[in-house]
């Protein structure tokens, strides 16, 4: 079972309370994005689920299972990918079967015809099996990004974390990123939990939002209630008109559920935005 439990999650360091009293819960398979400010906790949220942070209070669980430390079963995503630039595309996937085998055999590549066949397969979800002998480093900032998701799915995870994965990118490559990262955790039945500060790529790619403000979670819903009255208690007075990325001109990458983009139409027309 690879629903998630979050129960009475609070974590404090030193005066700052970074997460107060979060509960919710993810049912398998669902595709669930986190929103909210710089410093608003969705960090610190993300980081508990995948047991690099120690709540102070609450419980996190996987299934029956509490978190306690980093699992193979959990991937995460960073911002800053943190691929190997002088590797190649499909040498970096290959080190996300790092935990299936040892120092050495990674080093040599002697990791099993399964996980070779993992690599390939996992840079065809993400669109760059013809770029597997590729050298990081030449490729885009969204290509490397795409890496990683690749090195991710080979460690063969059941849940999927994204920490503000396209907080670097162009709003071309965010899409695709998005797109990528939303088939990949569709065709393969994974549970997946990522942190977005863009309102509109939120709208475009999520099923359900969870939205947090000074470490509270204050909306959790769906798409169909995910309106400007919420933006607006998430955001509160903060101008949010940066967080509409334009859209890009890049193609979406597959995944993108195309739904309406009405938030940035409103903020096109000036509606409905609380400032
Ligand atoms: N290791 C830490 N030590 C001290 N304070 C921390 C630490 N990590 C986070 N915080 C504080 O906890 C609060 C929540 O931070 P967090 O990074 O989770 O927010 P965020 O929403 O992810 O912000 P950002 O989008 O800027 O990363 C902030 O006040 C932050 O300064």
């Amino acid at each position: 079972m690879s629903s998630i439990t979050v129960e009475g999650l609070t974590k404090r360091f030193g005066e700052t309370v970074a997460l107060d009293d979060v509960s919710f819960e993810v049912p398998e398979g669902e595709f669930v994005i986190v929103l909210g400010v710089s410093g608003s906790g969705k960090s610190t949220l993300l980081r508990c689920m995948n047991g690099l942070e120690t709540p102070t209070e609450g419980e996190i669980r996987i299934g029956d299972t509490p978190v306690d430390e980093p699992r193979p079963d959990i991937a995460m995503i960073f911002q800053q990918h943190n691929i190997i630039a002088q590797m190649n595309a499909y040498s970096n996937a290959l080190t996300g079967s790092l935990n299936r085998n040892t120092f050495l055999d990674s080093l040599f590549q002697r990791q099993s015809e399964e996980d070779k066949l993992q690599a390939l397969d996992a840079l065809d979800t993400v669109g760059l099996l013809d770029e597997a002998q590729q050298n990081a480093q030449q490729m885009s900032g969204g290509q490397q990004q795409r890496v990683g998701i690749a090195r991710a799915l080979v460690q063969d995870p059941t849940i999927l974390l994204a920490d503000e994965p396209v907080a670097s990118l162009d709003p071309g490559s965010s899409q695709q990123v998005m797109g990528y990262l939303r088939t990949a955790a569709a065709d393969r039945g994974l549970t997946a939990v990522i942190s977005l500060h863009q309102v509109n790529l939120a709208r475009k790619f999520g099923e359900r939002f969870i939205g947090l403000r000074d470490g509270k979670k204050v909306f959790d819903g769906y798409r169909d209630e995910f309106d400007m009255d919420v933006i607006d208690d998430i955001y509160g007075d903060i101008d949010t008109e940066g967080m509409f990325a334009p859209d890009g001109e890049a193609d979406d990458g597959p995944g993108s559920s195309g739904g309406s983009d009405d938030a940035s139409t409103k903020r096109a027309t000036g509606g409905g935005m609380g400032q």
